[in-house]
């Protein structure tokens, strides 16, 4: 009890001077304006990467030259941080962000993508949700832990992969692997994919958490067909375009099965039941009576809709050669999201029999099961921690929920180190800043790149503890 009361004394409060403020939120546009993209696999923009590990080294010195914390570069771009903790009989966590963005042409921005341009309290640039601010935002706490001499019980590491956009295969894939050869196991991983999510749901004007306990996994599957080529002037009552768009329009046509009844929504939207006023509260208290018609509705918005199923997205499509020419082959690429409650093979098979057409073939590019469900119970240490920590750093917000992350992170490469992966960033999110994600005019607020920062400051404290957190939020 002694200890736990020094402890509580020896904490360091997460307020930041004005300098400290105006120095995290410069740094922040520094790592914006280093146009790290990721292309295609294997084809990143090199010479970006490596001058953000110089970066990093300018911009958080301390972090670099603190005796018990190790660096070390993987894949040659990826970082890696053992931060070495005084209590070797608790287990390590990890932190997971990603150093590489998507492409982003200058057409259509407010501001270039690569200025990290303030502007009406927002920094605007490729990469300010998409997760530079997760990236710096870690470092960036811990830097000003280690300015406040702050030394972790707790060991833990960062891994910042630098390919997450593009799969992983050379960061986090590679960081993955060196660490099992090391024999660690990890308490629990937190990384992006989920947020405070505000405006989502149109009856409910409170925002909310969701942390994300497991993601979709995902099929890119090639249709091909093929024809025998000749003259168009005598064409084929089909050709092998023809087929295959008749194809692709059944696939889009016809949507996988509602999985709502089997899935992790149901809890989501149970718990999330106080929150909403007559009669929804009601709706959502007893889904074993209402969920055929909530699982209808929630299908009408694209987002909601990829929470209820596998999704199927034609995202390529190429056929012809000459405009008098019979194509030869004709190719198209699906990609479908996988709901947890289902299977890749399930997938390839529902495809198929929606299909129905033997003329097309099959080839699977890239598939990866869904991930695991990780436990959100009150023993659960690394969702009660996160659970706790929002607590204290947004107060206003009543309540933490379990949900699925609707696209892919860099934490599917880590399964081998634990069962506890937690997809959060304590960042608020609209249905606008959504579309930005991946789009055009991606932002943050400084204000809420302020909070993520000491969100940071204090999880990294609370993870010092060697009991779970007890929970308030929310009571089954
Ligand atoms: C009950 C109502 C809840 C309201 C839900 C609102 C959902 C909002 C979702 C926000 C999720 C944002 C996720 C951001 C992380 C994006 C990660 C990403 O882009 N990953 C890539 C990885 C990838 C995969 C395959 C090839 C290359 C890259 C992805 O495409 O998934
Ligand atoms: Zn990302
Ligand atoms: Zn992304």
């Amino acid at each position: 009890l002694r200890d736990a009361e020094h402890r509580r004394a020896s904490r360091i409060p997460s307020q930041f001077s004005q300098e400290e403020s105006v120095t995290m939120k410069e740094s922040l546009k520094g790592a914006i304006q280093i146009p790290t993209v990721s292309f295609n696999p294997g084809e990143f923009n090199t010479t970006a990467l490596a001058e953000f590990g110089e970066y990093m080294h300018r911009v958080f010195p301390t972090v670099f030259r603190t005796s018990f914390i190790r660096h070390e570069v993987v894949g040659e771009y990826s970082h890696l941080f053992t931060v070495q903790g005084s209590d070797p009989s608790l287990q390590p966590y990890m932190l997971l962000a990603h150093i590489d963005v998507v492409p982003a042409p200058d057409q259509d921005w407010e501001v270039p993508p690569f200025s990290g341009l303030e502007r009406d309290g927002f920094i605007y640039g490729r990469g300010t949700l998409d997760n530079k601010n997760s990236v710096m935002a870690i470092l960036q706490a811990l830097e000003l832990l280690l300015i406040r001499n702050y030394i972790p019980r707790r060991s833990f590491f960062i891994a910042l992969g630098h390919d997450e956009e593009v799969s992983g295969a050379h960061g986090a894939q590679k960081i993955s692997a060196l660490l099992q050869a090391r024999g660690v196991q990890l308490a629990f991983i937190v990384d992006e994919g989920s947020f405070i999510m505000d405006g989502f749901i149109p009856s409910l004007k409170k925002p909310f958490a969701m942390v994300s306990v497991s993601e979709k996994g995902s099929l890119d599957l090639m249709m091909e067909v093929n024809s025998t080529p000749g003259h168009s002037s005598a064409p084929p009552k089909e050709t092998s375009i023809g087929i295959l768009a008749a194809a692709v329009s059944r696939l889009e046509q016809t949507p996988m099965p509602n999985m709502f009844g089997s899935g992790l929504l149901k809890i989501t939207l149970q718990q999330l039941a106080t929150e909403f006023s007559f009669p929804v509260n009601v709706i959502f208290n007893n889904l074993w009576l209402f969920w055929p018609i909530v699982s209808r509705l929630m299908e009408r918005d694209n987002i909601s809709n990829a929470l209820v199923r596998t999704t199927t997205a034609v995202t390529m499509f190429n056929a012809g050669i000459k405009v008098n020419v019979i194509p030869p082959v004709a190719r198209a690429t699906v990609n479908f999201r996988i709901h947890p409650a289902q299977t890749v093979q399930e997938v390839i098979k529902l495809a198929k029999d929606i299909v129905v057409d033997d003329r097309v073939q099959y080839h699977v590019l890239e598939a990866v099961e869904p991930l695991p469900v990780s436990p959100f119970d009150d023993r659960a240490l690394g969702y009660q921690l996160i659970r706790q920590t929002i607590e204290s750093v947004f107060p206003e917000i009543n309540i933490v929920v379990p949900g699925i992350c609707i696209a892919q992170t860099d934490s599917r490469h880590y399964t081998n180190l634990t069962t506890g992966i937690y997809r959060f960033n304590p960042v608020y999110l609209t249905p606008q800043d959504f579309s930005g994600i991946h789009g055009i005019n991606e932002r943050i607020s400084v204000q809420a790149y302020e909070m993520q920062v000491k969100f940071l400051f204090e999880f990294i404290q609370n993870a010092d503890t060697e009991q779970r957190p007890v929970s308030h939020l929310h009571e089954l």
